[in-house]
């Protein structure tokens, strides 16, 4: 199968580079609780520290957007929030489906935050028919038998993958069959998907990896040394911020 994704321009059609999209909920999710608090505006400087990002490089993404703000007084909040929303196409609902309702799948089900981004969970399905017809977060688990209707009934783009990892790419050639455009994978596999399909992976023990190189540098500034050496006495491959 063909893996097209992979050679995908660093740009968006529209003109707006995949680092900026991929800043864009930082400042959502900072704009969000400015606008929670009913703050009208705020600055450059203000709302890159709230996001954590530099405010030369937020200057630079607003600009993409056509945002540049008002001299003196900053950004509008609300405006800003719409026009991020808009781009990332949240002002739209998005019927969500996820696959796989063990540990994983049920806490996603039950996270409160997708369903007040947009993303309504659609429906639950998982392969054990024991599960079928068993309430998760006030819905009712349907079996993989049904992956196909479910997804085309309710017109599901975007499928959220949290099965073993053995099982990950056949869901997900499934879901890809029925229409599903843009996957979410939890499952610690790499997925091969035809050209115009999406895969976002989450991957909370790599996360923790790269943690734990920090901790294992920072450990070795601390005592003056270079840091922890590798088993074969060569130092640690040096990763990317
Ligand atoms: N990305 C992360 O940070 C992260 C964190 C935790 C777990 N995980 C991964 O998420 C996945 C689920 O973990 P878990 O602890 O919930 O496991 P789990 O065993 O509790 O749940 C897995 C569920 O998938 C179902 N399933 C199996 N094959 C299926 C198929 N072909 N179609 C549909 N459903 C199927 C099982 O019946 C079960 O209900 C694993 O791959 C795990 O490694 C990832």
């Amino acid at each position: 199968m063909a893996t097209g994704r992979n050679h995908r321009p660093a740009t968006r059609s529209r003109g707006i580079p995949e680092a900026t999209v991929a800043r864009l909920p930082l400042y959502l999710r900072a704009l969000t609780a400015l606008s929670e608090r009913s703050v009208p505006t705020v600055s450059s400087e203000e709302l890159a520290a709230a996001a954590g990002v530099n405010s030369a490089k937020l200057r630079k993404d607003f600009s993409y957007l056509g945002s540049y703000g008002t001299r003196g007084v900053g950004y509008d909040v609300e405006y800003l929030v719409y026009q991020i929303s808009r781009e990332l196409g949240l002002t739209q609902d998005w019927p969500v489906v996820i696959v796989g309702i063990g540990n994983l799948g049920a806490a996603l089900a039950n996270y409160g935050g997708f369903a007040s981004r947009g993303f309504r969970v659609a429906a639950l399905i998982d392969a054990d028919p024991a599960m079928a017809g068993k309430p998760v977060a006030g819905i009712a688990v349907q079996h993989t038998d049904e992956l196909e209707k479910i997804i085309s009934d309710n017109g599901v783009s975007i499928g959220v993958i949290a099965t073993p990892a053995g099982a990950a790419q056949q869901v997900c050639d499934r879901l890809v069959a029925a229409g599903v455009t843009s996957i979410l994978n939890f499952a610690p596999t790499v997925l091969s998907v035809p050209e115009g399909v999406d895969v976002r992976k989450v991957d909370l023990s790599i996360e923790l990896q790269i943690l734990a190189f920090h901790e294992q540098r920072k450990a070795g500034e601390e005592s003056g040394g270079p840091g922890r050496k590798g088993p074969d006495g060569d130092m640690p491959a040096v990763m990317p911020a």
